[in-house]
């Protein structure tokens, strides 16, 4: 399994991702907290892995980080139940979804998707494939994140407000989770602004740190 999962990026699964998964988070931009998950799809055409650099989408003013744990899934399924959400689990990435705030603040005046803010070129770099067994709680991970040296982000997977268990169970209701997929399971508080030249380092625990530079595309 993990070998095949390994090829996430190739494969070209699709990219779910949940938004205001932290409390603090979703105070910090003022929104108020889900009453069930909430989900929207990033293109796997925003993928890129280190040595490539994030750009900074034509017209967007205000680009942010948001660090995210993400699960790489293993073994295909549809209404999977919390019980057997763990065995779905092939692995894990660092990701960042990289979003462009004022798109998405505009977008969402108007009641718009928010495709443009979240899917845009370079909008998700990612670590390697993280081997199941190298984290044995994800509902116990420290994500960290610094722009410049500076730590931005600081948090931890205990603090997300819909457990892994239930993303998963609750996603394969809607969507058929397949091999490659991978789940972006939410940001903690601290996202900002980046600009071009900036260096962004992003860690989970001890097991994987990633850099990226962003450019003005
Ligand atoms: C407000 C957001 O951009 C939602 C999101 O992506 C998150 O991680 O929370
Ligand atoms: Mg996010």
């Amino acid at each position: 399994m993990a070998s095949k999962v390994s090829q996430f990026m190739q494969l070209g699964r699709k990219i779910v991702a949940v938004g205001r998964n932290y409390k603090a988070h979703a105070h910090e931009l003022g929104n108020a907290l889900p009453s069930k998950p909430m989900l929207f799809l990033k293109p796997t055409s925003s993928y890129i892995a280190e040595g490539e650099k994030i750009r900074i989408p034509e017209g967007c003013t205000s680009l942010h980080h948001e660090v995210e744990l993400g699960i790489v899934i293993g073994k295909p399924g549809s209404r999977i139940s919390e019980q057997d959400a763990a065995s779905h689990i092939g692995g894990y990435i660092l990701a960042l979804d990289m979003t462009a705030r004022d798109f998405q603040e505009e977008a969402k005046k108007k009641g718009h998707p928010w495709s443009l803010a979240k899917g845009f070129d370079t909008s998700c770099p990612v670590s390697g494939f993280i081997d199941k067994d190298k984290i044995s709680d994800p509902s116990k991970v420290r994500l960290w994140l610094k722009v410049n040296d500076s730590l931005k982000q600081d948090g931890n997977t205990g603090d997300m407000i819909f457990s892994i268990p239930h993303l998963i169970s609750y996603i394969s209701r809607y969507f058929r989770l397949e091999e490659g997929d991978v789940i972006l399971t939410g940001t903690p508080e601290g996202v900002g602004p980046v600009g071009s030249g900036d260096v962004i380092e992003a860690g989970l625990s001890d097991v994987v740190t990633m850099k990226f530079q962003v450019e003005q595309s």
